[in-house]
């Protein structure tokens, strides 16, 4: 939340400078407060597991957030209960007259195909045309980042030589960007991944900004510079054991995966792990409800 002050306080330069919002009481006196719309397109599989984790981080605000759930409806899931998608779950065509304030992208283990060859790929698109006049900002998660940059960048994926598998040090790259207020100068962000978005093709787009990457992991949050997209290529929602169960699921079925790196004590997969990502995890999903989405979006938005 804005730190609402004296109009003269000497302290308002200096965190000005430092980006750090701080609000006149004049403004202060005209701010409107009402419940923030957040859909989450849900992508994933596992979709319940999904649904927990981005609530679990979504839920740490003092904001009011009505929670929308999305489902392509041009794909048929195989790993999600057709009553648990009757029950909770719209499609865009139930929502495509509305604004929202924010919406969520989540990731899908499509990564290998190309997008084209993805069932929902023409749904997705829509909306992600939609998103750019129907909501005040995006947030994209791993294969979700990948398809916003490619299909509005036209930025591409390329193969890992191996999976990208465990939880790497990761820096900021943009000192003062809201995003990443309050964030040490190194942090932990978990990553599964068997492809990569690269910073070179990144840079030929000047409405984008690289805020974060890692020396292991490469770009971790690329956003446009307006901050109505952003492109996580980490999953920090994971909880502690979903690495291990990801491992465990591709050991039980013979494939030849390596031990997820930095994840467990002395890297021994017999061990439990510790999870190291957690605040960073509520400070990325907090500064981007605040500064993104509530700050930025109309109070009469939905009218
Ligand atoms: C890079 C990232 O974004 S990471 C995020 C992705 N991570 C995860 O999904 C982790 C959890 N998922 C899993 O562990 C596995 O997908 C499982 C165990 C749920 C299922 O795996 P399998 O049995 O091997 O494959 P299955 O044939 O059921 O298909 C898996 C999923 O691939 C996706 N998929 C496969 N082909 C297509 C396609 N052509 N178009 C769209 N989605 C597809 C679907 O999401 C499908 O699940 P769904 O129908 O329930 O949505
Ligand atoms: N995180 C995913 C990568 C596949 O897209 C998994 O291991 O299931």
């Amino acid at each position: 939340m804005p730190i609402k002050i004296p109009d003269n306080l000497p302290a308002k330069e200096i965190l000005n400078r430092e980006n750090i919002f701080t609000m006149d009481e004049s403004v202060a006196y005209q701010q409107d407060i009402r419940p923030l719309r957040i859909a989450l397109l849900n992508l994933m599989p596992t979709k319940e597991t999904t649904e927990t984790q981005l609530l679990r981080l979504i839920g740490n605000t003092p904001l009011q957030v009505e929670f929308v759930l999305l489902h392509p409806k041009t794909h048929q899931s195989k790993n999600t209960s057709a009553e648990h998608l009757a029950t909770f779950y719209k499609t865009f065509e139930d929502i495509e007259h509305e604004k929202l304030d924010g919406m969520i992208i989540t990731g899908a283990p499509v990564e290998q195909m190309d997008f084209e060859d993805v069932h929902y790929w023409e749904e997705l698109q829509k909306i992600m045309d939609w998103s750019k006049t129907n909501v005040t900002s995006t947030l994209h998660i791993c294969w979700a980042a990948q398809a916003g940059l490619y299909h509005h960048f036209g930025v591409k994926k390329y193969p890992l030589e191996e999976k990208l598998f465990g939880v790497f040090p990761h820096t900021v790259g943009i000192a003062n960007t809201k995003l990443l207020r309050g964030f040490d100068e190194m942090f932990f962000v978990p990553q599964s991944r068997h492809t990569e978005v690269r910073r070179e093709d990144i840079e030929l787009h000047p409405e984008l900004e690289i805020l974060s990457e890692s020396e292991d992991a490469g770009v971790y949050i690329a956003a446009t510079k307006n901050g109505r997209h952003i492109y996580v290529t980490g999953h920090s929602e994971y909880d502690c054991h979903t690495l291990k169960w990801e491992y465990d699921r591709d050991i039980n079925k013979g494939l030849s995966v390596a031990v997820p790196k930095n994840y467990y004590p002395n890297n021994d997969p017999t061990r439990t792990p510790c999870i190291t990502w957690r605040a960073h995890a509520n400070l990325l999903f907090s500064n981007w409800l605040n500064y993104y989405v509530y700050q930025e979006t109309p109070y009469d938005f939905m009218i």
